[in-house]
């Protein structure tokens, strides 16, 4: 689904991402670790638009990308959920699932989508009326899911869900996006650090270290912790 080649990027003359190749298949869930600064975050907002890529080629869909923006990005139906959530803090959590949908041409398709985003979220729903930035962290990173999911995306591209949250709630967060994957057929790319929460629902592993991938495959090896120290 996505295909990316030999990607560079990095800010001004500072370069942090060195010939990445990244493939995502239809239907996986492709989860990418590595040590603070790695340069995880960096490539993911390259891959969106937000950080034009200083070299490579990005396909999805077997379409060119690279360069496009990330409104364009989301028209096709990639979404990208940013490290600390990306909700709108002063608006009510409806209010946000609205601008979820803002790039939906169907209106008649919002009300169910959004009935089923309560029926995966039911505290969404209870809180309809709360303004989002008062929801607890879990909850706003539901809210952020949420969000994404009323323009329903083929990609979701998920940069550390876990950030900030508490054990019991990394678990329920890392069991959603399993269940949109399972259910919805949504393909996943999640930066994680919680590699105890994220390995479990992974299709395959990236591993990056200071800009360069050095593990790509299968998530059991790195259930192993040996194995995994030597990545780290
Ligand atoms: N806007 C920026 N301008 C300059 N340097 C930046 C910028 N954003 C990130 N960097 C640098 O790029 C490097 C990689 O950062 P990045 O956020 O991509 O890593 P990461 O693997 O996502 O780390 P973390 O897990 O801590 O989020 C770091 O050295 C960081 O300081």
């Amino acid at each position: 689904m996505l295909e990316a080649t030999a990607i560079g990027a990095g800010y001004g003359r500072k370069q942090i991402v060195h010939g990445v190749d990244l493939t995502v298949g239809q239907g996986e869930i492709l989860l990418v670790l590595g040590h603070n600064g790695a340069g995880k975050t960096t490539l993911m907002r390259s891959l969106f638009g937000l950080l034009p890529p200083t070299a490579g080629r990005i396909r999805y869909e077997g379409r060119d990308i690279a360069g496009r923006s990330p409104a364009q990005n989301v028209a096709d139906g990639i979404a990208f959920i940013p490290q600390g959530h990306g909700i709108f803090r002063t608006l009510s959590v409806r209010d946000n699932l609205d601008l979820g949908a803002f790039v939906e041409p169907d209106k008649s398709l919002l009300p169910e989508r959004l009935e089923s985003i309560y029926r995966m979220f039911p505290i969404l729903k209870e809180r309809a009326s709360q303004i989002g930035g008062t929801l607890s962290g879990g909850q706003q990173q539901m809210l952020a899911i949420g969000m994404a999911l009323m323009h329903a995306p083929r990609l979701v591209i998920l940069d550390e869900p876990s950030i900030g949250l508490a054990p019991n709630l990394v678990d329920k967060v890392m069991e959603a996006i399993a269940f949109i994957n399972r259910t919805m057929g949504t393909t996943i790319l999640m930066v994680e650090q919680n590699v105890k929460y994220s390995l479990p629902i992974a299709s395959r592993v990236a591993v990056l270290k200071t800009g360069r991938k050095i593990y790509d495959g299968p998530p059991d090896p790195l259930h192993d912790r040996v194995e995994l120290m030597k990545l780290f």
